[in-house]
């Protein structure tokens, strides 16, 4: 089965970088049709550069990217557009409606969608990231998490073949984050849809086929998640949150309190911080 993405030799250059300095570089992989795939790494290791690049809304200096078999162009980026549904970290760049309602409803508008149809998509659409009570209020208002959530349902209506998320769930808390993976599931279950999503979270990265890791603009590393995750502490380096349970624990910790050494689940930490409440 031929690649839905496939990128080649990829170096990307900002325009105020000197000749000899690449943002990304050298960067070549490719997803199949119905891939998740997580791009994992740290803080300002080109991830959303190379994000921007799929999408065409960087060029590269030199490399090839093909989307659903069409060479990114300047004639082709808008056919490109069309396949790729984008969410941003910062989804206040990103929205164009006066309502919610409005927003989610704005790509089909240019689709051509029928009007009747429009409007069953976007109330579902809205209904899957929880957010129905919130058709009509203005996007600006809304909470981070909120305007993530509305942000993702705008590309639930608009059904793209390929959803690329960067960081697209940070301002969720995690039932939030649980909620929105849990929605990327079914919307992958209903249609062949191919995510590449950059990420984080751990869970996020657990529920993708494949994991590639950018380091300081270099494919450092591609592998399932479980050969992945098998690289244990050094994940933290790789970029990757720790597990929260790890993180409360760690914050315990300075804190003073004598914490377990053992790995814990989230339930296993709950189960153990009610019995340190008791013992006092
Ligand atoms: N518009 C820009 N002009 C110049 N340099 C930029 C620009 N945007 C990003 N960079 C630089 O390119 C590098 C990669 O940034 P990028 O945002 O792609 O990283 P990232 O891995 O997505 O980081 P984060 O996790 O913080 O979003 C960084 O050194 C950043 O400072």
């Amino acid at each position: 089965m031929s690649p839905i993405i496939d990128v080649e030799h990829l170096n990307y250059r900002y325009p105020q970088q000197a000749a000899d300095q690449l943002t990304l570089t050298d960067i070549s992989f490719s997803v199949a049709p119905g891939e998740w795939v997580a791009v994992v790494g740290h803080n300002g290791s080109g991830k959303s550069t190379l994000a921007k690049n799929l999408n065409g809304l960087l060029a590269p200096e030199s490399g090839t990217i093909t989307v659903a078999g069409q060479v990114l162009s300047a004639e082709t980026v808008w056919d490109v557009r069309r396949q790729i549904g984008m969410v941003f970290q910062n989804p206040d760049n990103q929205f164009v409606g006066a309502t919610v309602e409005d927003d989610v409803a704005f790509s089909l508008e240019n689709q051509g969608i029928p009007r009747d149809e429009m409007l069953t998509r976007v109330a579902q659409a809205l209904k899957q990231v929880n957010m129905q009570d919130f058709a009509t209020r203005e996007p600006a208002r809304l909470s981070g998490g909120q305007k993530q959530r509305v942000a993702l349902a705008g590309m639930i209506a608009a059904r793209p073949r390929i959803l690329i998320l960067d960081e697209a769930t940070s301002m969720l808390d995690p039932q939030g984050r649980a909620e929105v993976l849990q929605t990327i599931r079914a919307m992958k279950a209903n249609s062949e849809l191919t995510v590449l999503s950059i990420t984080h979270d751990i869970d996020e990265a657990a529920s993708a086929n494949r994991i590639l890791v950018i380091n300081d603009g270099h494919l450092e590393e591609a592998g399932t998640p479980a050969e992945i995750f098998a690289h244990g502490e050094a994940l933290i380096n790789l970029g990757l949150d720790m597990p929260y349970a790890e993180r409360l624990k760690a914050a315990l910790k300075r804190q003073g309190v004598q914490v377990p050494t053992s790995y814990l689940t989230e339930k296993g930490m709950a189960d153990w911080l009610w019995q340190l409440r008791s013992n006092k």
